[in-house]
């Protein structure tokens, strides 16, 4: 296997025949700068991973024709229900009649939307979602427990609406009932209703029914709920349909904060002491725990990406986002792996590295305590210096989205389409993915181009490197190949230079392995600068 070692605008493709002639007088950033390939990259080769499995899962989801394709979710909402009113009296030795004592109901548990930055995708979130109801009140004044908040994690870049088309909503809380009381004559009505808002003492339920003092708590009970009811009415009337709930969470919720409140728990029913008066002393009757919020939500995953990757399937987006971050972005030598877009977070240090996937040997490291050691052999490095890792702090973080593999046609929605358009869209700054190995990597550059500009015009001017993958793959024992990939690499250079670089904006080009992690040190410090640049301009414009 052949290294590609970039060096500012050079690249290098050199046989390792030649390697003992250059090796010992090396400088850096000349072509003859060269290293065996390492050892440990040798052994990740030979491992095969069992993919069969996953490609009959990834050839399931591929038919759904993206429908799956989670950038788009409607979730039914609904808050827990309070927890029903209690009925009961105390009881003490020789005194038979003892006062009411049931405990109210609990409240019921409350839903929220938290935005979490450690969140890659909608995967995961269930299209229902129901929060806990509160308890039961008991006897002895004891009221039931509140129920526990349910919190629904969504990553960064998620739009929040709420859904009111009735194609697309779930039922309301009324519509619901509607179909309950469909079919029933007036009386079973009555009862049906009563039966939803009221605890009765065992066994007395006709006798409360027939009495004066419970009609008069039922009345008073409606016109409550009307006057709420009422009250919602002129709210919604007052705002509009801008009442709809709708969050951009473009930054993560803070920490200690509880996050947006999307469904409001009901509250607990009342015991029976609620409804003593001076007359009533010994009301028989509770009231049940109140219906939660019942709301239909659209969540839309805009990914809010610095850096978008673009480029065919297969390609290897996913695994250059495993090497960067520490995402875990699935990999498998099948098309249209990725079926939902997946963000990361590359954090750079000040000593050059970044945050890998964990598997501590980053073959950028290895290169460069090499080029440490040389220095230090030439006197230019103190010793001290060496090895010691990451001095200093994180300089700066930004964040990369792998994209599903894009393909000839996706601006008119072929393949997973659209959907995913969208989220490139959102990125500030485009990296081009294409497979060095491959025949003709220039002829992909060309449709990647075209279908981002048919998409949207001006898109494509946001791409500022193109990242020649799979560098690896050349065939180092033969010379020729060697120097066809030297070849190959100029007219990569050439047709980017004619065909993507525009005026004061150029496109660079850089040979990468994402599989063994080689020279993606030199991809993060140039990704690192287009952000920050794209991160001024963006500001520039907001400014205006
Ligand atoms: N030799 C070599 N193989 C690579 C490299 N990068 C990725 N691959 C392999 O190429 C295949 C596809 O990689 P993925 O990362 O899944 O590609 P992708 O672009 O995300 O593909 P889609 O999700 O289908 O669009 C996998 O088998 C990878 O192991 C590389 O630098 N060198
Ligand atoms: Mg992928």
């Amino acid at each position: 296997m052949i290294l590609l070692e970039y060096v500012t605008h050079r690249a290098s493709v050199v046989h390792p025949a030649t390697w003992g002639r250059f090796s010992r007088h090396a400088t850096f950033g000349q072509a003859s700068d060269i290293k065996p390939w390492p050892k440990h990259a040798r052994t990740l080769a030979s491992t095969q991973p069992d993919v069969t499995k996953r490609a009959k899962a990834v050839e399931h989801k591929r038919r759904q024709q993206g429908q799956t394709f989670l950038d788009h979710l409607i979730v039914d909402v609904r808050s827990g229900k309070g927890g029903d009113g209690a009925v009961a009296f105390h009881r003490e030795k020789f005194k038979p009649n003892g006062p009411p004592s049931g405990g109210n109901g609990g409240q019921g548990g409350s839903v929220y939307i938290v935005c979490d930055s450690s969140i890659g995708s909608l995967v995961g979130i269930p299209k229902q979602i129901r929060a806990a109801k509160g308890s039961k009140g008991l006897g002895t004044y004891r009221h039931g427990k509140n129920a526990k908040d349910t919190i629904i994690r969504v990553p960064v870049g998620t739009v929040v609406r709420e859904v009111t088309d009735t194609e697309r909503r779930a039922k309301t809380k009324e519509e619901v009932l509607e179909d309950m009381l469909e079919g029933l004559d007036d009386d079973e009505k009555d009862k049906k209703l009563r039966d939803l808002r009221w605890v009765h003492y065992p066994m007395h339920t006709e006798e409360n029914e027939g009495s004066d003092f419970f009609k008069e708590a039922e009345n008073a009970l409606l016109r409550e709920e009307r006057a709420v009811e009422r009250e919602r009415k002129q709210e919604r009337q007052y705002y509009g349909d801008s009442s709809d709930l709708h969050l951009d969470l473009t930054s993560p919720t803070a920490e200690g904060s509880q996050g947006h409140l999307v469904a409001r728990g009901g509250s607990g029913g009342f015991g029976n002491p609620h409804f003593l008066t001076l007359t009533n002393r010994s009301p028989k009757w509770a009231t049940r725990g109140k219906e939660g919020d019942w709301i239909t939500l659209e969540l839309e995953l805009k990914l809010l990406a610095d850096i978008g990757l673009v480029g065919f399937p297969n390609a290897g987006k996913s695994t250059l986002l495993r090497a960067l971050t520490r995402s875990q972005a699935e990999v498998a030598p099948y098309a249209f792996t990725t079926l939902n877009p997946q963000v990361g977070t590359v954090r750079v240090w000040e000593d050059g590295e970044f945050d890998g996937d964990g598997s501590n040997v980053i073959e950028d490291s290895w290169l460069k305590r090499e080029k440490d050691r040389e220095g230090m052999d030439a006197g230019l490095i103190p010793e001290n210096k060496l090895f010691a890792s990451r001095l200093g702090g994180e300089l700066y973080r930004f964040t990369i989205a792998d994209n599903p593999g894009l393909i000839a046609g996706a601006s008119e929605n072929v393949g997973l389409g659209h959907s995913f358009l969208r989220s490139i869209e959102r990125s500030l700054a485009l990296v081009y993915v294409v497979d060095f190995s491959g025949e003709a990597p220039w002829d992909e550059l060309r449709i990647l181009k075209n279908e981002l500009e048919t998409y949207k015009a001006g898109l494509s001017r946001r791409a500022r490197m193109v990242l020649a993958n799979k560098a690896d793959k050349l065939d180092d024992s033969d010379p020729d190949a060697v120097n066809e990939a030297k070849v190959k690499l100029e007219k990569l250079k050439s047709f980017v230079d004619s065909e993507l670089s525009e005026e004061g904006v150029s496109v660079d080009v850089v040979p990468v392995s994402g599989k063994f992690k080689v020279n993606l040190e030199a991809a993060v410090e140039r990704m690192g600068r287009y952000v920050k640049e794209a991160r001024e301009m963006e500001a520039e414009t907001e400014g205006e």
